[in-house]
């Protein structure tokens, strides 16, 4: 599946670029929420995905870059959010937040892993999220390169997955393009994020996606 990354877009034809990737197959939009404490960066907030939900029908996954998640939960699923991501770094207990998205707010609920994280951390909550985002650059900017040992984590969180929750689904999110991402496949990934290998790419983003797609499914 792919999840193209909106902070990749030309945002003056933000409506527009939805609607061609959601139509040239996206599974889902990814829209990144920066607070400039968590990572050295601001984003977007819930306007954006108001903005964007009457554009497609496509999942819009919110992946909450933030330190204080809980603040924004409310406003998000208002928008037309349909799965909130929150990161392990600023929560010691999980649990409760989880419990709260998939509960209160009925959402789909992912935890995301920066790349200095041990795995296994995520491991007591697999059974409960239904997405584990691992991160495969540092979080804060679109365009980095893709960290190589995260391929590694992938494969330790897919047994982790097998054992655990099969049907949590694996997440990949910085660097992800052509280079990159059949070796994350390969490790256990299914759920690629791409920004810059969507938005940024020379043959545009309809074009990119088969690419990706088909690069993915080898
Ligand atoms: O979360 C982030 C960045 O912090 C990502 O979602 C980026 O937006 C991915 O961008 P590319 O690496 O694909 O350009």
């Amino acid at each position: 599946m792919i999840a193209p990354s909106i902070l990749a877009a030309d945002f003056s034809k933000l409506g527009e670029l939805v609607r061609e990737v959601t139509k040239a197959g996206a599974d889902r939009i990814h829209v990144d929420v920066m607070d400039g404490h968590f990572v050295p960066n601001l984003s977007m907030g819930a306007v954006v995905v108001e903005g964007l939900r009457p554009v497609t029908t496509i999942p819009l996954e919110v992946h909450l870059m933030v330190e204080d998640p809980g603040r924004f939960l409310d406003g998000f699923v208002k928008a037309g959010a349909d799965t909130l991501i929150v990161h392990l770094e600023v929560l010691p207990d999980p649990r409760p937040m989880v419990e709260h998205i998939k509960k209160a707010l009925g959402k789909k609920v992912g935890l995301a892993f920066n790349p200095d994280m041990p795995v296994e951390r995520i491991e007591p909550y697999l059974k409960d999220i239904d997405l584990a985002l691992c991160m495969t650059v540092f979080p804060g900017f679109g365009g980095q390169a893709f960290i190589p040992e995260s391929l590694e984590r992938l494969r330790k969180l897919k047994a982790l997955i097998g054992a655990h929750n099969p049907a949590c689904e694996i997440e990949v999110d910085g660097g992800i393009g052509a280079k990159t991402i059949a070796d994350c496949a390969a490790a256990g990934a299914n759920v690629f994020v791409a920004g810059s290998a969507v938005f940024g790419a020379k043959q545009g983003p309809a074009a990119a996606m088969k690419d990706l797609i088909a690069l993915a499914k080898q």
